[in-house]
């Protein structure tokens, strides 16, 4: 049956899917590295497509950008469409000098100032945490792959745009950078009993406000992508 948001079936989402918070990345992804491809999804263009990488049948969507976006695609693809492995792909700002463009941050954690927790109704606060055999897998293909990554906790941020340079705080606490989507992601999985990673290229600094040019984004992304689809092809 589909939901408001998605016009796929039961059935036409793999098991596994990676998700950019841009559909057209979703696309560049089906198109680039997907046999056999299948687009599930059109509805407020969050395209989605169905493919198989080495042999795997593996889905890909995109899922906006901010909580309540990750929210709505995350919760429908785990509780109507069975995905048991949910691998996020984004770009996010480094927090720390150490981390350089391109470099590639796998959250092993995730920190947030939203409420979204709010609804679990807990006595205290809820540490958002990636799948570990998730990590460890992604954590090995980018050895092999010869990416620079980093593992550690990110920040999920309702604000791309802050009045203050509140980062300096998560900073100090170790937070390697910011991104907005895989706390959220993080509960839904975790609330759900499923797996879910967050897998970032630094697109900038804000250390230093440096940032990446086209090519050089498109590089790198391509390696976060590569990572992402060798850890799905091993669930
Ligand atoms: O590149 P994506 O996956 O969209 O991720 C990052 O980029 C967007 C902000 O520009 C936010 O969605 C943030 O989390
Ligand atoms: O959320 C994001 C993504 C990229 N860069 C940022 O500073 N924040």
């Amino acid at each position: 049956m589909a939901t408001p948001h998605n016009t796929a079936n039961p059935g036409d989402i793999a098991e596994t899917i990676l998700l950019p918070g841009d559909p057209l990345r979703a696309k560049f992804i089906a198109e680039t590295y997907l046999e056999d491809l299948v687009q599930f999804n059109s509805v407020r263009n969050m395209f989605g497509y169905t493919g198989t990488y080495k042999g795997k049948r593996i889905s890909v969507m995109g899922t906006g950008m901010g909580m309540p976006s990750m929210g709505i695609y995350s919760h429908e693809l785990i509780h109507v469409y069975g995905v048991k492995n949910l691998i996020r792909i984004g770009s996010c700002g480094a927090i720390r000098g150490d981390i350089l463009l391109g470099d590639i941050i796998m959250a092993q954690a995730s920190c947030t100032d939203s409420n979204y927790a709010h609804q679990y109704q807990l006595p205290g606060t809820f540490s958002a945490i990636a799948d570990f055999g998730l990590l460890s897998t992604a954590k090995e293909a980018a050895e092999r792959l010869h990416a620079v990554s980093h593992v550690g906790n990110v920040l999920s941020s309702d604000l791309f745009y802050t009045e203050t340079p509140e980062w300096k705080r998560w900073a100090e606490l170790g937070v390697l950078g910011i991104e907005m989507e895989s706390y959220a992601l993080y509960c839904e999985a975790a609330r759900a009993g499923v797996k879910a990673l967050g897998i970032f290229t630094v697109s900038d600094s804000i250390v230093n406000g440096e940032s990446l040019s086209a090519e050089e984004r498109q590089n790198g992304f391509r390696q976060m992508m590569e990572i992402a689809l060798e850890t799905a092809v091993c669930q």
